[in-house]
């Protein structure tokens, strides 16, 4: 488990929340530093002056009230806000030695590295298999065509191997590995988000975002994902929207609080911000005072 070993702010200007930063280190390195990050939808402000460094390997939460920003800022992390015409974002977020936000950045790599799974399963209406093998075929990883055969380039063992290790890294194998040609919409709510993990890790990423993964499942599925998660941040790096503030004490390594008005309020080790946090008004909002 990553260690933060400080953390606080409860200044009411940017100014003065940026000024009460106190140093914090954490065991391990950054998988991605964002920094002075403001986002705006028109004129209306969604995150104001955000700095964050989010530790590799790790499972970071980010909760707060409805409508603080944490789907905003996910999408900042992989330049998914850029598909939305609204949205203006400024700072920078450094990811593998770029920030992301120049000008020469190729986004399709960007989201290989750094994939995305949405609040509601969406697999494509596909066999179990061509949902883990379109990305790599699209980006022309593996190659099971025709002309391939004819060149003597024929990687369906490739592709059988991917399928393998794909499933079993989203914990899925066991379920489906003998009904692999099965339309994908055919499984079980739990089992489509799995297969949408399974999907983002087939392209190779570094990165996973998870916006509200398991908001649409029952509970059992949503132990799953749970378990899931923890498991995946042994070899991934793992950001995750929740509005559970239980889901994210029992699955996260740190935590960060953002609040109404687009601020990051608190952020640190999840232990402490859930046992001891240093602003009153993220006890306020962990407690359940509002939110
Ligand atoms: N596409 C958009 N166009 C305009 N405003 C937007 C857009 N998306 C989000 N917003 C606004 O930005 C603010 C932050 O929204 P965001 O969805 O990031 O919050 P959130 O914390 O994820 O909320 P929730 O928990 O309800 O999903 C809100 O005021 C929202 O109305």
């Amino acid at each position: 488990m990553s260690q933060i070993e400080t953390q606080t702010t409860t200044g009411e200007t940017e100014e003065q929340i940026r000024d009460e930063w106190l140093e914090y280190e954490f065991d391990g390195e950054t998988a991605l530093s964002v920094e002075d990050l403001d986002v705006f939808y028109g004129n209306d402000q969604a995150l104001q002056s955000i700095d964050m460094d989010i530790p590799e390997k790790s499972v970071t939460a980010l909760i707060g009230p409805s409508g603080c920003g944490k789907s905003t800022f996910l999408r900042c992390l992989n330049r998914m806000n850029d598909r939305i015409d609204a949205a203006r974002v400024e700072g920078t977020v450094e990811f593998a030695g770029e920030n992301i936000y120049d000008d020469d950045v190729n986004l399709v790599e960007l989201r290989k590295r750094i994939g995305m799974v949405f609040q509601s399963p969406n697999p494509f209406p596909k066999s179990i298999r061509e949902n883990i093998s379109y990305g790599p075929r699209k980006h022309g990883d593996i190659d099971t065509g025709l002309v391939a055969r004819l060149l003597g380039r024929d990687d369906r063992d490739e592709e059988e191997e991917l399928v393998e290790r794909c499933l079993r890294g989203a914990a899925l194998w066991d379920e489906v590995h003998d009904r692999l040609d099965d339309n994908a919409l055919g499984l079980s709510g739990g089992q489509q988000q799995r297969l949408c993990i399974a999907r983002a890790l087939a392209v190779g990423p570094d990165v996973l975002l998870m916006d509200e993964p398991a908001s649409a499942l029952d509970p059992i599925a949503t132990s799953k994902i749970e378990d899931l998660v923890e498991d995946l941040a042994e070899e991934y790096t793992v950001v995750i929207v929740t509005h559970n503030m239980q889901q994210a004490a029992r699955i996260s390594d740190q935590t960060a609080v953002f609040l109404t008005g687009g601020e990051l309020v608190e952020y640190g080790d999840t232990d402490q911000i859930f046992e001891n946090p240093q602003s009153q008004r993220v006890e306020d909002y962990i407690t359940g005072k509002f939110g």
